[in-house]
């Protein structure tokens, strides 16, 4: 049997599976916890990749492996390849004013929209390198390179013996790329950083970049949402939402989109097309910390939610704990609205909790179908995932069929077959077996409407963003 392997680098930890190159069938896994916080040495990532590596024989046999890795993160690299300070994540919101200034000197949200696919929020690695040129220009003196998360990764994994590279789908989370010409754009490098620096060559899709010590073959890895789309073998016509972390919706497109609100950001994937894609910073926290307030674990908290009614009884929980992205309130606290004596519950908290950070993804859903068409299912993953009351809830926020596939880390199997891909010079026509499939009734249409009506009148009354929501 051949073997290759797919890393999942992503914010909280991570995984690494070993599949039959084959079939994709996961042979062997394991994983590590990653550092907390939103701004994190990128070596703490490769001591974790080591720590879950180092599991005895778990890469006994494997010919190749490739990196997702958590998008957008910035990793300063010196003259001589050394970290110049830890990288900032792309949850990091400090960035949030340099977002805004970028884009009025590139002349508005479309200019930005046209040239890069995406209009840049805090996330954007751009926006981290202008704050790093503002506000610590000591430092900034220092960097000669800046590479993303799973390009450092890849890196290290090669031994340093080859420069760094990228490629095309995570290289389009910086907005100083253009996914429509796979081409970087250096003026706005130096709009953003005021001069020129190195950027890691983007690798072909299925390209072997180099070789590990050992000599396996280094594929050229890709973002983490792009590394799902690949483990999924999502097609257009269907939509993926991510529960880890992040909460993120996207679909596959074979034409670039340039949407100028800032809800989709225009993203590469990882085999030569499109991945348009709306990300929340509030995604599986949130249901971690209602099961810390009502003391309850995330077991518990499934069966209590879905012993609540859609709409919880009223209750709507704006889920910004961590600030937010989509909508951009990178400022926002989290608000629970519509208390009553009679609502007031812990069924209805734990339900809202989980309606609240389905809500704004079940937005970017509808402006995902706006920009490339039909979208007729939701395949859920993330390790929210995992929750019964999540994927039920979820054909009542959506308003369609949800689909749970028996691959649960898809992010590493997605770069588990690029690695195959670049092995063997074919991308694998890998099965997706499907482990549960919850339809959506009528009601749960209805339902979805409703709940979209009400989060937008209270999003409305609580915050300012009128491009947001129906
Ligand atoms: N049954 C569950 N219900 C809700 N959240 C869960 C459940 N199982 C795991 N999680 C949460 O999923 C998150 C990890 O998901 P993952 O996709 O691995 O994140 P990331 O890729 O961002 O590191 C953690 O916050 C964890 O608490
Ligand atoms: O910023 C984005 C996408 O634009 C996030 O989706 C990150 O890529 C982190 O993902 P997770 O660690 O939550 O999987």
């Amino acid at each position: 049997m051949t073997l290759v392997a797919g890393v999942d680098s992503s914010t909280q930890s991570v995984k690494i599976v070993v599949c039959d190159a084959e079939t994709g069938e996961v042979v062997r896994s394991s994983r590590a916890p990653h550092p907390d916080g939103t701004e994190v040495s990128a070596a703490a990532w490769w001591d974790a990749y080591r720590k879950a590596a180092d599991q005895p024989g778990l890469l006994d046999g494997v010919e190749a492996i490739a990196v997702g890795g958590q998008q957008h993160g910035m990793v300063t690299l010196d003259e001589d390849g050394a970290l110049v300070r830890d990288a900032l994540l792309w949850n990091d919101t400090r960035s949030a004013r340099d977002a805004q200034d970028l884009v009025a000197e590139l002349g508005g949200p479309q200019a930005f929209a046209d040239a890069t696919g995406t209009v840049p929020l805090a996330s954007m690695t751009i926006t981290k390198l202008r704050w790093l040129a503002r506000s610590e220009p000591e430092v900034a003196k220092r960097v000669a390179s800046v590479i993303l998360p799973h390009d450092y990764l890849t890196w290290e994994l090669g031994g340093r013996s080859f420069a760094p590279v990228t490629d095309r789908g995570d290289a389009s989370g910086t907005c100083y790329f253009d996914p429509a010409t796979n081409t970087y754009n250096d003026d706005l490098v130096r709009l953003a950083f005021g001069r020129l620096i190195d950027l890691p060559r983007v690798a072909a899709p299925s390209e072997v970049v180099g070789h590990t010590p050992d000599g396996i073959a280094i594929a050229a890895g890709t973002g983490d949402n792009m590394a799902a789309g690949l483990g999924l073998g999502l097609e257009s016509g269907s939509a993926v939402v991510s529960l880890g972390t992040s909460g993120t919706a996207f679909t596959r497109s074979t034409t670039p989109t340039h949407e100028p609100t800032g809800t989709v950001a225009g993203f590469a994937d990882a085999t030569g097309a499109f991945l348009p894609l709306v990300c929340t910073l509030n995604g599986a926290r949130n249901l971690v910390a209602t099961a810390d307030v009502l003391g309850v674990t995330l077991d518990e908290l499934a069966r209590l939610a879905l012993t609540a009614e859609p709409g919880s009884g009223g209750l709507v929980f704006l889920p910004f704990l961590e600030g937010e992205r989509t909508p951009s309130l990178p400022d926002a606290k989290g608000e629970l609205v519509g208390m009553t004596l009679s609502n007031m519950k812990p069924a209805n908290l734990a339900r809202a909790a989980i309606e609240g950070v389905l809500w704004s993804l079940a937005y970017g859903v509808d402006v995902l179908r706006d920009q490339t068409g039909t979208i007729s299912a939701i395949t859920l993953t993330g390790g929210a995932s995992q929750s019964e009351a999540v994927r039920r809830i979820a054909t009542s926020v959506f308003g369609l069929p949800v689909v749970v596939t028996e691959a649960f880390e898809s992010v590493a199997v997605g770069a588990a077959r690029q690695a195959a891909w670049a092995l063997t010079g074919n991308l694998p026509d890998w099965a997706v077996p499907v482990a549960g499939r919850y339809e959506a009734t009528d009601a749960d249409v209805s339902a979805a409407d409703s709940l979209m009506e009400r989060y937008t009148e209270v999003l409305g009354q609580h915050f300012d963003v009128p491009s947001f929501g129906h």
